[in-house]
């Protein structure tokens, strides 16, 4: 008998020789770290903050500095705080009960536009520490990222995380949450994920990005 009878394929058709794990292969763990939370914010609430980020929107950062403008992302941004707002501040609780932190180290919320066939090429979204001092200093790593959409009434634009074959189909209200660290605090490459480009309609997202120290 030989190896590959002996040892019957894995739930999620990996080869169980190809990895170290008794178990499951690290891209199916990381895949099941993809945590998907229907209705997260109510329909409400999504329109409340594409109303309130109108008139903030200018194009996308991105870099350690975050101030560097290129097509890695051709989208749109929107910083809100809204932390004294009383319609925002219950949201910023509402993320902090779910994931068990503190509200001080969630970021300010960060509402994000694609239209026009505009995208965000594969990106991490954790820090390079290379370069990103001064934003490591404020709040420490970004360990987390909870994406919830705000609007579906458009045509592409899906989450797709390339390393690990895994694409979410935006839907109004829905959250997405993912580690972006490893065990030992570097980046996760399985993180790695790209706002897919949208080429009919408009796309509205949030980012709540989940920081490692209070951010406030
Ligand atoms: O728009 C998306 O689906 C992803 C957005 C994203 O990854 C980001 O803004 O960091
Ligand atoms: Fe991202």
């Amino acid at each position: 008998m030989n190896m590959a009878e002996q040892q019957p394929k894995l739930e999620c058709g990996h080869d169980r020789d190809q990895f170290n794990t008794e178990e499951k292969c690290l891209k199916c763990i990381y895949q099941d770290s993809i945590k998907v939370y229907e209705d997260f914010f109510t329909e409400e609430e999504c329109d409340y903050i594409v109303k309130l980020s109108q008139g903030s929107f200018e194009r996308s950062f991105t870099g350690g500095d975050q101030k560097t403008i290129s097509d890695i992302r051709t989208s749109y941004s929107a910083f809100f705080d809204g932390w004294d707002n009383k319609r925002i501040r219950p949201l910023y609780d509402r993320v902090a009960k779910l994931m068990k932190i503190n509200a001080e180290n969630i970021e300010p919320f960060q509402c994000v536009s694609y239209e026009d066939f505009q995208y965000y090429k594969p990106h991490l979204d954790a820090f390079d520490i290379e370069g990103s001092d001064k934003t490591l200093m404020h709040g420490g790593q970004r360990w987390g990222t909870l994406l919830v959409y705000l609007t579906d009434d458009y045509k592409g634009g899906e989450t797709y995380f390339p390393e690990i074959g895994y694409k979410v189909k935006p839907k109004k209200g829905k959250a997405i949450f993912f580690f972006n660290l490893d065990d030992k605090g570097n980046r996760h490459p399985y993180s790695l994920h790209t706002g897919l480009p949208v080429y009919e309609g408009k796309k509205y997202a949030c980012n709540i990005w989940l920081r490692e120290n209070s951010f406030r």
